[in-house]
């Protein structure tokens, strides 16, 4: 099975005040000047797919300046079981920039208001008329609150609740932080992981993160407190830090497992994918080293890791802030036994990135059942000629792959793989967003007064898709 995109729409989701983008199975090329948005739109189907970006730590960057939400919708479809052939999907690659404005737009030029609408006319694109059912799944993202959504305008449920139903897989240019990078970086990897790959993990997720927040208040407000103070406030304080102390331990000790679990299923393939991708002697292993280490050590760790906070309780206070908790969890990545993080170079950090993202895309297909959809943002400006060929000998074997580009020389050359791919022109699907805005904003006789009068003073006759001849 391999669930696709076949319509991707945003709404005040950062640079995109509004858009729509239909998908094809098979390669798509997002090609557009720096800064135009493509990242942004891969970013919405990463969020969607894992409720996190990794770019950012909160929603609030993801909403665009000035608004309050931010809306993903997208219409999913199963592909069948195969991965997919675009070889005769995408015959024509050059008749694109006409698919997409037909999208938008009747023969007029005019806004076609069926087509904007998100899925009421299911039978309005090519890639829908094949598809056996569609779904479609909305998110609302707040600046600041909780996010919501919707599958197919059904009742409204925590985007926890669907994570997993999209898988994708994001390979991009800070992949290599995953090795060279800060412990949060390795953990982002895991949330996003075990988003996808274990039913209730963001719940987990979130409630962990939730008393971890209470409980560092509190130790907050207890280094705060004159020494030697006991005062009631005082000694509630320590009540509730006892009870805070038991929840953390408790949500604590269930993620821990989790993610353990991750990481016990990713081991193996990380090791036997970074052996064939890097062909050399050494060999590269990854490891959880979980804050909670009492975890590994027993099947009952409660007790054990009461007893560790109590030895470090003067020292939490002193800081005002949790010394131990999943917060500061880590992945052990290393080369030969020694950490790769010190000693790779950036050939192999690279590598081993790779390799612990395609890890993961196997892990999801086989537990899922279904193939992640594949997003190369921006990666091939940054690798060598040897892993752009790794990478995109991965990449076109999967039904879906949405590929960013800024210069025509960063677009892969498929043609050895004997397939082509659609290429979508950002400034294009800006230009129509554009239009399709303004369209929404004026009613038709103003419109027709608008080019009437532009008429009369420059006797210029508007081209159908707006461009004046004269200035184009
Ligand atoms: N919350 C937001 N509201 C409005 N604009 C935003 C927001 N977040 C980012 N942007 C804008 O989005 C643009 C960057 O978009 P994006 O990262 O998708 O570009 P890109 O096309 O991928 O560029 P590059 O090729 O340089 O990677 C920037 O101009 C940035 O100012």
């Amino acid at each position: 099975m391999g669930v696709i995109i076949t319509r991707l729409a945003l709404d005040h989701f950062r640079s995109w005040d509004h858009c729509v983008v239909d998908l094809d199975p098979g390669v798509t090329i997002i090609q557009g000047a720096n800064g135009q948005g493509k990242t942004n739109l891969v970013e919405a189907i990463e969020v969607l797919s894992t409720g996190s970006s990794h770019r950012v730590s909160s929603s609030l960057p993801l909403v665009e300046r000035g608004q309050d939400t931010a809306t993903i919708r997208v219409n999913i479809a199963d592909n069948g079981d195969e991965p997919r052939s675009s070889a005769e999907h995408h015959a024509n690659p050059e008749s694109h920039s006409d698919y997409m404005s037909a999208e938008f737009h009747d023969d007029n030029g005019k806004l076609n208001e069926k087509q904007d609408s998100f899925s009421v006319d299911r039978s309005s694109t090519r890639s829908e008329q094949s598809s056996p059912a569609v779904t479609t799944i909305e998110v609302t993202i707040r600046a600041r609150g909780t996010n919501r959504a919707r599958i197919d305008g059904g009742r409204s449920l925590y985007l926890r609740e669907i994570l997993g139903r999209v898988p994708s897989m994001s390979f991009t240019p800070e992949d290599q932080w995953l090795i060279s990078g800060d412990p949060a970086a390795r953990r982002g990897f895991l949330d996003q992981a075990g988003a996808m790959l274990i039913p209730g993990y963001a719940d987990v997720h979130q409630r962990c993160t939730k008393i971890a927040k209470q409980r560092a208040a509190l130790l907050k407000h207890l280094a705060a407190a004159p020494s030697g103070e006991t005062t009631g406030i005082n000694e509630s304080s320590l009540n509730g830090l006892e009870i805070w102390t038991g929840q953390f331990i408790e949500a604590g000790i269930e993620l821990t497992r989790m993610r353990m679990r991750i990481l016990d299923a990713l081991a193996g393939p990380f090791a036997a994918i970074y052996d064939e991708l890097a062909g050399s002697a050494q060999h590269a292993a990854v490891a959880y080293v979980p804050s909670f280490e009492e975890v590994l050590a027993s099947p009952s760790p409660h007790q054990s890791i009461s007893q560790h906070f109590q030895r470090i309780y003067p020292g939490e206070v002193a800081r005002g802030r949790n010394l131990i908790g999943p917060h500061r969890d880590d992945m052990a990545v290393t080369l030969d036994g020694i950490p790769a993080k010190e000693f790779a170079s950036n050939g192999e950090m690279w590598t081993m990135a790779l390799a612990l993202k395609m890890a993961l895309f196997g892990l999801i297909t086989q537990t899922s059942g279904t193939t992640p959809i594949v997003i190369l943002d921006d990666v091939f400006a940054q690798l060598d000629e040897t892993r752009r060929r790794q990478i995109l000998d991965f990449a076109v074997k999967q039904n879906q792959v949405l590929i960013t580009a800024a210069a025509a020389g960063d677009i892969p050359d498929l043609s050895a793989y004997g397939t082509a791919a659609r290429i979508i022109d950002v400034a294009a699907l800006r230009r129509t967003a554009a239009q399709q805005e303004s369209d929404r904003l004026l009613d038709d006789d103003t419109i027709a007064r608008i080019k009437a009068v532009r008429e009369h003073h420059t006797g210029i006759q508007p081209a159908a898709d707006g461009v004046d001849e004269a200035s184009a």
